[in-house]
């Protein structure tokens, strides 16, 4: 069998197909057995992308059958679903503190620090998950890694100085590419662009975060540093509940 799929690596094998398969069942046993750390009267964290999904689908379940929640959404595709489900959803502005935030991740190193954002909501999810009292991610094995940065790193940015923050970040070496949506950039729900870049293994999360940080126009990068508690690893075997050591 032999699907297109793109300029660099065009045919896609047997073995490709398996992976992807174990992905996405390894991506439907953690997203739904993370719903299972939810309770009654909870407010929840819903995050963004293919893995939470499953999350949010089961909590819908969840929630049809008695279960009260109030949801606080991370991005607009998230609203839409949480909203086709008829989850209860609040307003960030509302909330004083979550009790539960799940969402997904796009590489998880063994402390638990995390590169997020390959869907764009990086930086919702991280506002969400900063007044959360527990963040559970949800992964297929595929994610985990042991140093970070084979995955690009997202930084949300201010459109108007993406000119001069895409020179800087070439000069720096890190071979940026600024997120597009067919003809036009990316824009995140608030409206900005993402710049994704080639960092290679990072060595220092933090001290990268923080040297992205202090460049003007940069609003948020998708270095996520001591924010997950428990890591829900799936796999077509099932899911594995890791736990931080903080
Ligand atoms: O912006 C998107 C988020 O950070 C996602 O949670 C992350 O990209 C993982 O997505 P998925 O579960 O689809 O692999």
């Amino acid at each position: 069998m032999i699907i297109q799929r793109g300029l660099k690596r065009n045919i896609l094998t047997l073995k490709d197909l398996k992976e992807e398969w174990s992905a996405m069942e390894g991506k439907r046993q953690a997203g739904i057995r993370a719903a299972g750390f939810v309770t009654d009267g909870m407010t929840v964290g819903l995050g963004t992308g293919s893995t939470v999904y499953h999350t949010i689908l089961k909590l819908g379940e969840m929630a049809k059958e008695g279960l009260k929640l109030r949801c606080v959404s991370t991005s607009e595709a998230t609203t839409n679903l949480a909203e086709s489900l008829n989850l209860t959803l609040v307003p960030m502005s509302e909330v004083e503190e979550i009790d539960i935030t799940i969402d997904g991740a796009d590489e998880v190193d063994r402390s638990f620090c995390g590169i997020k954002g390959g869907g764009g909501a990086l930086l919702y999810e991280k506002l969400v998950a900063d007044i959360s009292r527990r963040v559970i991610w949800v992964v297929d094995r595929s994610k985990l890694v042991d140093r970070l940065g084979a995955f690009p790193l997202p930084v949300e940015i201010v459109p108007f100085s993406h000119v001069q923050l895409m020179r800087k970040l070439r000069a720096m070496g890190f071979s940026p590419r600024l997120r597009m949506a067919g003809n036009c950039p990316f824009l995140t729900d608030e409206k900005n662009y993402i710049i994704d870049l080639k960092t290679g293994f990072i060595d220092d999360p933090e001290g990268l975060h923080r040297q992205l940080k202090l460049m003007p126009g940069v609003i948020e990068t998708g270095l996520f540093i001591a924010m997950a508690d428990t890591v829900v690893v799936g796999s077509e075997d099932g899911a594995e509940v890791l736990e931080s050591v903080k």
